[in-house]
């Protein structure tokens, strides 16, 4: 099943700069991560699926449906990590995930102490998250990103700031949502960590898509996803230039 379908999507900001002309697929149990330099785009297309901004033209449909029209449907099944944690600082870690909770029709609040715990922050659940640190934090939005059980996860660099036990969790933590047969949309800059949590690779240079491969074919073709990635941006550039 097709989760994620985006055609020809554009949005540009007033300086130009953006996304052009993007289109990919993610299916359900597919992880996708988009690989590209500091303000190649990724996250104005996490941005712009998810409805924090409104693309300029494309097609966006999202579980089967348009964002445009089914936006609240959309993010009922959906959990997001894009830029800061949407947190409430002077409440606790219980607190706040029982709050993003009643976002969810059917949130049962005994998940909250299991994904707590699943995110290792369990022995801090009663401290006010403005007492975090930048990785606690972190881990605290992976469990309001985890708590309606997704079927779609859209992840901006959800590892920056985790510590090496935090970054481990998080793999595999990812890895069961996959097997669960969730979507999941990821970016990161640290291609080893992506060659093992991503089935598919799309890189973004200057607003544009410029290549997308399976990570097998990527691996098979080029040894890891990092020299594909070098590859594909040196010729990309190259042909620019
Ligand atoms: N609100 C905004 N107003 C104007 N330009 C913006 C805005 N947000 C992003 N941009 C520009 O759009 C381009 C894409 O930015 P984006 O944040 O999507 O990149 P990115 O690939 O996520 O970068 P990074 O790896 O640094 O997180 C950049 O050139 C950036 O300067």
């Amino acid at each position: 099943m097709t989760v994620v379908r985006i055609e020809n999507l554009t949005k540009k900001y007033a300086n130009r700069r953006g996304v052009d002309n993007l289109s990919f697929e993610v299916r359900a149990g597919e992880v996708l991560g988009l690989l590209g330099p500091n303000g190649s785009g990724k996250t104005t297309a996490m941005k712009a699926m998810t409805g924090l901004i409104r693309p300029d033209s494309g097609r966006i449909e999202l579980l089967g449906m348009d964002p445009a029209e089914r936006l609240p449907a959309i993010l009922e099944r959906t959990g997001c990590m894009i830029e800061t944690p949407g947190l409430y600082p002077y409440l606790t870690a219980e607190r706040n995930l029982r709050l993003t909770g009643r976002f969810y029709p059917g949130f049962d609040t005994g998940t909250v102490e299991d994904l707590l715990d699943r995110v290792g922050l369990l022995p801090y659940r009663r401290e006010k998250v403005r007492r975090f640190s930048v990785g606690m934090k972190q881990r605290l939005a992976l469990a309001c990103a985890l708590l309606p059980r997704p079927d779609l996860l859209v992840l901006d660099e959800p590892t920056n700031g985790m510590d090496i036990e935090g970054t481990a969790m998080f793999r595999e933590l990812l890895l069961q949502e996959r097997a669960r047969g969730c979507a999941v949309v990821l970016s990161s800059h640290l291609a080893h960590e992506m060659e093992q949590l991503c089935t598919h690779a799309a890189v973004l240079r200057e607003g544009v898509l410029v290549d997308r491969a399976s990570v097998s074919e990527a691996l098979d073709r080029y040894g890891s996803l990092e020299q594909y990635y070098l590859s594909v941006t040196q010729e990309n550039g190259r042909n620019a230039g």
